[in-house]
């Protein structure tokens, strides 16, 4: 075999591994080509699987049977719904969605002036330990693939039948531990043949996973990043995240810094305030020390507990205070607020009670 026929074979070898919904186009244009079929059969399945977001393979009506069959063989991976819960408070969706191999997942529908927005997870459990996170109890199960990161957005928009505008990667898992996938995910999700989202309007968190947020700015996206930052001194965040014993703040802020440099979008930090942990006066002006020559904004939300952690949610009025403080030294700040709060609305809850108690469902 000559070098290029070598290439074309690992490149086909390499996409067959990916189920149909987690191809790019042009893996599916070479998978296509290599079942024997016409150059434009990619486009239409790609708008039947993204565009239209269509649940299964049969609802293609102009894709010969063939292919259909196919195209089954491949596999299209996605979630399904197991349970909806709706918020009283807000309208705020909460979705259990079953995976094929049977774990859950939870993804969130919050309803704004501006669009629709979806809190998707990126992994089944977590293996980061932050100690106020429902998602990490159960250790990691397993990471995501594209297609199911990108269908819990399907799936909403096909139960619900409203747009989706805005997407944010801060549901179970730590999305840049599945990094692949992820870039993966964002790519297909903004593609101009599929739901062409802005990128502009996917924001992206992670615990600080410091090389990969510098392979993030390399890939020059236009997304936003959000840091859990959660505290401006080691001592503290180490007992908040064990990922800070891997990686310093003084790490973290260079490559945020680096972050700005490359994609010139400005980095979020967010800040969980946890009762007399990280949530005193002394805090907030370390931490406008910390922020005041970054190109950054402050997004405050006090921690929604849970019963397996024993800490406690910071009262409003050192919450306002600590607003206070960060504003005085002209740092920009909102606090968050909280969507649905009267449907476990810190994250991986649902699927720890689902879990618990599967034949109640
Ligand atoms: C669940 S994480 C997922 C994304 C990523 N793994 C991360 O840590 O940024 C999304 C955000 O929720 C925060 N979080 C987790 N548990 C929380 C809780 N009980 N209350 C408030 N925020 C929480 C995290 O610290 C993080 O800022
Ligand atoms: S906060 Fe994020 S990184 Fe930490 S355990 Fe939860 S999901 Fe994982």
């Amino acid at each position: 075999m000559v070098q290029e026929e070598k290439d074309m074979f690992t490149e086909i070898e390499d996409i067959k591994k990916l189920d149909i919904r987690s191809m790019m186009f042009d893996e599916l244009a070479v998978w296509v080509k290599a079942v024997g079929q016409p150059a434009f059969r990619a486009k239409q399945i790609f708008e039947w699987v993204h565009e239209k977001g269509i649940a299964d393979a049969e609802e293609m009506t102009n894709v010969p049977k063939k292919l259909i069959e196919e195209i089954k063989k491949q596999g299209m991976h996605g979630v399904e719904e197991v349970t909806r819960l709706v918020s009283k408070q807000d309208g705020t969706n909460k979705f259990l969605f079953r995976l094929q191999d049977g774990n859950v997942l939870e993804s969130v529908l919050m309803r704004y002036k501006h669009g629709n927005s979806v809190c998707i997870s990126s992994q089944v459990g977590c293996r980061m330990g932050c100690r106020f996170c429902a998602s990490t109890i159960g250790g990691l199960i397993r990471n995501l693939e594209a297609s199911e990161m990108l269908d819990q957005i399907y799936a909403i928009e096909r139960i619900t039948g409203e747009r989706v505008s805005n997407i944010v990667v801060m549901g179970t898992g730590e999305p840049l531990d599945n990094y692949d996938n992820l870039i993966r995910f964002i790519r297909i999700i903004n593609d101009e043949r599929g739901k062409n989202i802005s990128q502009r309007n996917i924001t992206v968190s992670s615990c600080g996973l410091v090389p990969q947020i510098k392979k993030l700015a390399d890939e020059e996206l236009s997304i936003t990043f959000a840091l859990s930052l959660h505290s401006p001194t080691d001592e503290d965040r180490r007992k908040l995240l064990p990922i800070a014993n891997k990686y310093s703040i003084a790490e973290l802020m260079e490559v945020c810094r680096y972050y700005f440099e490359k994609t010139g979008r400005r980095v979020t930090f967010e800040y969980s305030l946890v009762k007399d942990e990280n949530d005193t006066p002394e805090h907030a002006y370390k931490l406008a020390e910390l922020l005041k020559n970054m190109h950054g904004h402050v997004n405050l939300i006090p921690v929604n507990p849970i019963k397996e952690r024993e800490y406690c949610r910071s009262l409003g009025d050192s919450v306002e205070k600590f607003k206070y403080i960060l504003e005085k030294k002209d740092i920009n700040v909102t606090i968050r607020r909280s969507m649905g709060r009267d449907i476990d609305a810190a994250c991986g809850q649902l699927r720890r009670k689902y879990e618990e108690a599967k034949e109640t469902f």
